[in-house]
């Protein structure tokens, strides 16, 4: 699985994730959802089980934070309650004032970028993140520039691990799935790209949910981004 070399010539486009691949966004996380549980009077939360949380939209997020802080009886939520609600305004407000100032590119990212479009690859970024934070948090680390099309968790109707996200992508790209390398932290990006058809490449220093990236399925296991390019 190691054993990935990348080809150039066998690629048109690569679509990139962004939190734990792009930006370690740990710290915005636990800023903005410990801020949104003072306001909602609940617990705090510890980065570390937030690190088990992320990379499966928002809505998720908050759902299994609100969760975990509540007594273990309470009935669970879903997004229909007033609570979530609450909480999902006050988390968007939250993560809109921090977006980018507790969190840190990747090493290797900026030359591993640049060293995929000097290969002549068009480049998109793919996040379950929702638009309105992903862009911002783009372009306040300098990133922006590297991609022509930019789509977050709520761009389309369903998410990654479902495999429409990425073939909108591609499509948007006007790129073939099997001519589309994903580049991922995760099994959701795994998925999701297995199922449309995109060759996978994983980075080994990314979220995951939580688990160990080596046991996904997947074309390769990455340490930077800077690594890809450098391996042909
Ligand atoms: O779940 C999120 O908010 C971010 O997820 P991502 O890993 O797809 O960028
Ligand atoms: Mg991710």
């Amino acid at each position: 699985m190691n054993s990935f070399v990348f080809n150039p010539s066998s690629f048109d486009a690569a679509i990139v994730d962004l939190d734990g691949t792009l930006v370690d966004t740990l710290g915005d996380f636990a800023v903005a959802l410990n801020r949104m549980l003072v306001d909602l009077a609940l617990p705090a939360i510890d980065a570390r089980q937030i690190e088990t949380m992320v990379g499966k939209g928002s809505e998720h997020l908050i759902l299994s934070v609100l969760h975990h802080v509540r007594p273990v009886d309470a009935a669970p939520l879903t997004q229909a309650d007033a609570l979530y609600a609450r909480a999902w305004s006050r988390y968007q407000h939250h993560y809109l004032a921090v977006n980018g100032q507790y969190a840190a590119v990747y090493p290797g990212v900026h030359d591993g970028l640049q060293a995929l479009r000097a290969a002549g690859l068009h480049l998109a970024c793919l996040t379950n993140k929702p638009i309105g934070f992903a862009r911002p948090l783009l372009a306040s680390k300098g990133l922006d520039g590297f991609f022509t099309q930019v789509f977050g968790g709520d761009s389309f109707e369903r998410k990654k691990p479902d495999p429409l996200p990425l073939h909108k992508t591609c499509e948007a790209l006007g790129t073939a799935p099997a001519r589309t390398l994903m580049i991922g932290d995760s099994s959701n990006d795994a998925r999701a790209a297995r199922a449309a058809g995109c060759p996978v490449l994983l980075v080994s220093y990314g979220y995951n949910h939580g688990e160990p990236v080596h046991g996904v399925d997947a074309d390769g296991v990455v340490d930077s981004l800077a690594e890809i390019a450098a391996s042909r």
